[in-house]
């Protein structure tokens, strides 16, 4: 019997199939790959690309969105710092249980606070929170502006955005850093390529 948050009484239920039952099902090993970066760095992107070329060989992922998490499950939730890091933190309890399910689950989200993202690191085992960094520059998010949103934040007519006058915390110590070369972005399917060379070194792209 324990007390957890606000609910008390409450017995955790184990499982007959656990974690490594699925995985084995899977032939994968399930963890969170956590893409964060400035709006317009290609998070989304680069999480399609990821889960197509992992798809293609035959490993089960799916895409925990932002965007598109807010149309649903966090539709409740602002852009002020405590609902971005209640954003953060269902979309990395979620991601957990993705992970537990086998499946590879790739979060792309602003997360634009350090404290945040570390604390959906710890929720999981180690190794299997794989922090990814799209390292682009403002200059270039803010050139491509694909929703031409950094426009209207420029205007003052959304307040707060991400880089303009709410900041971002670049990660400090995260598995992999994406950066242009010179004045070229590597393309989506490069980054890809990149994170599944890193899966398959570590082993989870088998049970
Ligand atoms: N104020 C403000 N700041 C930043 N972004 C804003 C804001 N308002 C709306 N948007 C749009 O919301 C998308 C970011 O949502 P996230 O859930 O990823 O943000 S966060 O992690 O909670 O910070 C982000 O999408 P991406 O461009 O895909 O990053 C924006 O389109
Ligand atoms: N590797 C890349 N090289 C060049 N342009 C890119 C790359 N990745 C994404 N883009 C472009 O940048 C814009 C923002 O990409 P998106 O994935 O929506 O970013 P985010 O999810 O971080 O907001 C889109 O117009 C997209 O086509």
């Amino acid at each position: 019997m324990s007390c957890n948050g606000k609910s008390s009484n409450i017995v955790w239920h184990k499982s007959s199939v656990d974690k490594f039952d699925r995985q084995e099902l899977l032939q994968q090993k399930g963890c969170v790959i956590w893409i964060t970066g400035l709006s317009g760095s290609g998070k989304s992107t680069l999480a399609c690309a990821l889960s197509r070329g992992l798809h293609s060989r035959g490993k089960l992922t799916y895409i925990l969105d932002g965007d598109n998490v807010r149309h649903g499950l966090n539709r409740d939730l602002s852009f002020k710092a405590e609902d971005r890091a209640e954003n953060i933190r269902r979309i990395g309890e979620v991601a957990k249980l993705f992970a537990d399910s086998g499946v590879i689950c790739i979060a792309s989200l602003i997360s634009p606070y350090r404290k945040d993202r570390d604390g959906c690191r710890a929720l999981l085992p180690d190794g299997d929170f794989i922090e990814v960094f799209m390292d682009v520059p403002l200059q270039v998010c803010e050139a491509r502006d694909p929703k031409g949103l950094y426009k209207l934040a420029r205007a003052g007519k959304i307040k707060g955005f991400t880089g303009v006058d709410d900041p971002y915390e670049p990660p400090l110590n995260c598995e992999i850093v994406l950066k242009q070369m010179g004045d070229d972005c590597p393309s989506p399917c490069d980054m890809a390529e990149t994170v599944i060379s890193y899966l398959e070194e570590k082993g989870y792209l088998q049970a």
